[in-house]
C-alpha cells in the first residue's frame, strides 16, 4: 500500500511534534523509520492509523485520505510498543475480541498463526501469565490476522530474545517478499534496520532530514579499514589515487569495489602493514540512538 503525506503537523500542547512536509512511502517492500528518542516515529504511525487525527494536513494510504475515509485502515495492521491488551483475559479472548471490532473472527487463521508464532498452547491461559515475548507475540498475532497489506510495527524486537529475534526477521521477510506486503518499522537497532529494509526514512526533531537507499549503500561496499599503520595507509591511498576519507579516530573510509583494493592489499603485505579491523560502514551509523 502507498502512503502519501502532505503537510502534516502533529502537535502535543501546542509544541510540535511532527513536521512533515512531503513524504512517499512505495507499495510494496520494508521501510525503516528511524531516529533519536523523540524524534517523533511513534507520532506518525499513530497518525496513519488514525490513532492521532488532531493535525494538520493530509494522509492518504493507497489514494485513500484516512481521516475522511478510515475504511482504508481495515487493511492496515499495527503494532506500537507497550501496546495494552486484556491481561486478566485469556489469550483466545483477546483475540476474538479485538478482532470483533473490525467484524469478523476466521478461528482458524488465528490457530494456525499461533502456531507459527509457537504461542497456540499458551491462548487458553490468561495473558498477565505470559512472559513479555509471548504477549508481544499475542499482539502480532491480532494485526496479521487480518492479512493486513501495510503492517506498522513500532520497535517490535525490543525486549525478544536473540532467538525469536531471528525468527521474527525472517518471518517478516517472508511477508514481504512472498505475500507482496508493505512493512513499515522502526527500531533503535542498525542490524535490524539493515537487515531488513531496502529504504530508511531518518527523522529527527519531527522532521524528515535524509532518505537513505540501503540497497544502494550496500553495492557501493563502504568499509571502515583500521591497520596497526593507518599514516602509512593514507600515503600508498594517495599514491594509488584510491578514493578514501580519514576518520576523527584515524581509521579509514574505503570502498572496497575500488580497482586498487588488491593493489592496496599486495603493498600492505609488502610492508608489513597489518589489518586491526575492516567494518562495515553503514550511511546508519549513529542516526538511530
Ligand atoms: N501524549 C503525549 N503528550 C505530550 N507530548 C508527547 C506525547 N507523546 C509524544 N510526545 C512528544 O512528542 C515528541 C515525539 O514523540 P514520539 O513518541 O513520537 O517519538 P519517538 O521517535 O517514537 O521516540 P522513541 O524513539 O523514544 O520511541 C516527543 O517530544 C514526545 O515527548
Amino acid at each position: 500500500m502507498q502512503i502519501e503525506v502532505n503537510n502534516l503537523v502533529v502537535s502535543y500542547h501546542n509544541n510540535i511534534a511532527l513536521d512533515l512536509t512531503e513524504l512517499t512511502i512505495p507499495d510494496g517492500g520494508a521501510y525503516g523509520i528511524v531516529g533519536h528518542n523523540g524524534a517523533g516515529k511513534t507520532t506518525f504511525f499513530k497518525s496513519l492509523t488514525n490513532i492521532i487525527t488532531n493535525y494538520a494536513g493530509e494522509i492518504k494510504i493507497d489514494g485513500q485520505n484516512v481521516r475522511e475515509q478510515p475504511a482504508v485502515l481495515g487493511k492496515v495492521g499495527i503494532v506500537l510498543d507497550g501496546m495494552s491488551v486484556y491481561m486478566g483475559q485469556t489469550g483466545w479472548f483477546n483475540l476474538e475480541y479485538f478482532s470483533g471490532l473490525r467484524g469478523n473472527f476466521d478461528r482458524n487463521r488465528a490457530q494456525e498463526l499461533a502456531t507459527e508464532l509457537g504461542i497456540n498452547n499458551v491462548l487458553n491461559q490468561k495473558v498477565k501469565t505470559y512472559s513479555y515475548g509471548m504477549k508481544k507475540k499475542l499482539i502480532l498475532l491480532m494485526a496479521l490476522l487480518h492479512q493486513p497489506e501495510l503492517l506498522i510495527l513500532d520497535e517490535p524486537f525490543r525486549g525478544l530474545d536473540l532467538e525469536t529475534v531471528q525468527w521474527f526477521k525472517a518471518y517478516l521477510q517472508t511477508l514481504v517478499e512472498k505475500q507482496e506486503m508493505t512493512l513499515l518499522i522502526s527500531s533503535h537497532v542498525q542490524s535490524d534496520i539493515e537487515a531488513l529494509c531496502k529504504e530508511v526514512f531518518v527523522i529527527d526533531h519531527g522532521q524528515l532530514i535524509e532518505t537513505i537507499d540501503l540497497a544502494a549503500e550496500t553495492d557501493k561496499k563502504l568499509r571502515i579499514l583500521d591497520t596497526t599503520d593507518n599514516v602509512r595507509v593514507q600515503a600508498i591511498l594517495t599514491d594509488l589515487d584510491y578514493a578514501h576519507d580519514v576518520l576523527a579516530d584515524g581509521r579509514i573510509q574505503l570502498s572496497i569495489k575500488d580497482p586498487n583494493w588488491a593493489k592496496l592489499q599486495v603493498q600492505m603485505a609488502n610492508e608489513q602493514i597489518e589489518i586491526n579491523e575492516i567494518g562495515v560502514l553503514s550511511a546508519l551509523n549513529n542516526k538511530l540512538n
